[in-house]
């Protein structure tokens, strides 16, 4: 199953008492069809996270809405998964465990799902480690264990928030290439949040370029890629246009966005 987003005039504006408030974003309108990967890139500050936590149901709106399959977004939903940058891994449950701990958290683990984040395991190129521990596991292997665990509550809504950005740039384009072969599998509604304008690109059927805060939607860039991402996809000339035109948004002023 996948989640269409609608946002609508989406305002939010934080206040502190004795404090200026804060407009992260305001009249950003976006629709994110089912099943489609999206990435959002824009100056650091310009309200990305926030976007993302307003969609995820972890934020009031001060205006406009936001809707999943047509239904306000007033909380956080079960079909929601949301993934950042650091894995989040409980350090005393082993690999296995940590993937299954959503299941847990919802009551009695089935040995049909122990086989699935088996799989899934599997296919991240963790087989063998479903017994070690977080501190045994490098920075990128964490995080496709956190991956792992997000696709294995098989969300049909899946947000992430610059899960590669502390990782090197090998590690990050394996994963990149790994997390595009696994989304291809389930393809749910994914929303990624990147400073890198290539990762942007190469996962994405559509981009998403934001204003600075307040933030609100400068453009849509369809990606004129085939469906299928594989490494050579980044040596095309229309992945280098692409990403050129998006750089093109911030090489005058702003240079928080990597290459
Ligand atoms: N809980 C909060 N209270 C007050 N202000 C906040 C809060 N969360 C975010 N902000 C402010 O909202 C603005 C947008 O923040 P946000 O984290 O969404 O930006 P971002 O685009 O994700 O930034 P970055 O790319 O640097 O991670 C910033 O000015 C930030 O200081």
């Amino acid at each position: 199953m996948t989640s269409r987003v609608g946002i609508k005039d989406l305002e939010i504006t934080f206040t502190r008492s004795g404090e200026q408030p804060t407009t992260a974003l305001s009249g950003l309108d976006l629709d994110i069809e089912a099943g489609t990967f999206l990435s959002i890139v824009g100056p650091s500050g310009c309200g990305k996270t926030t976007l993302l936590r307003a969609v995820a149901g972890l934020l009031e709106l001060t205006g406009g809405s936001v809707t999943i399959d047509g239904d306000q977004v007033a909380g956080p939903r079960r079909e929601t998964c949301v993934m950042f940058q650091s894995p989040t891994l409980l350090p005393w449950l082993n690999v296995l465990d940590n993937c299954l701990l959503p299941k847990k958290l919802r009551g009695r683990v089935q040995p049909v799902a122990e086989e699935r984040a088996t799989e899934l395991l599997v296919r991240a190129g963790l087989k063998g480690f479903e017994k070690k521990y977080p501190y045994e596991l490098s920075g990128g292997m964490q995080q496709r264990v956190a991956l792992c665990r997000a696709l294995g509550t098989d969300p049909s809504l899946l947000l992430l928030d610059e899960p590669f950005g502390a990782l090197d740039a090998m590690t990050r384009e394996q994963m990149n290439l790994d997390l595009h072969e696994m989304w291809a599998r389930q393809s749910p509604t994914t929303v990624l949040i990147t400073h890198s304008i290539s990762e942007a690109v190469f996962l994405s059927q559509r981009v998403v370029v934001m204003s600075p805060r307040p933030g609100r939607v400068l453009e849509i860039i369809d990606v004129p890629l085939p469906d299928k991402r594989e490494a050579p996809v980044m040596a095309e000339e229309a992945f280098a246009r692409t990403c050129a035109h998006i750089r093109s948004y911030f090489t005058k002023g702003e240079r928080n966005v990597d290459g």
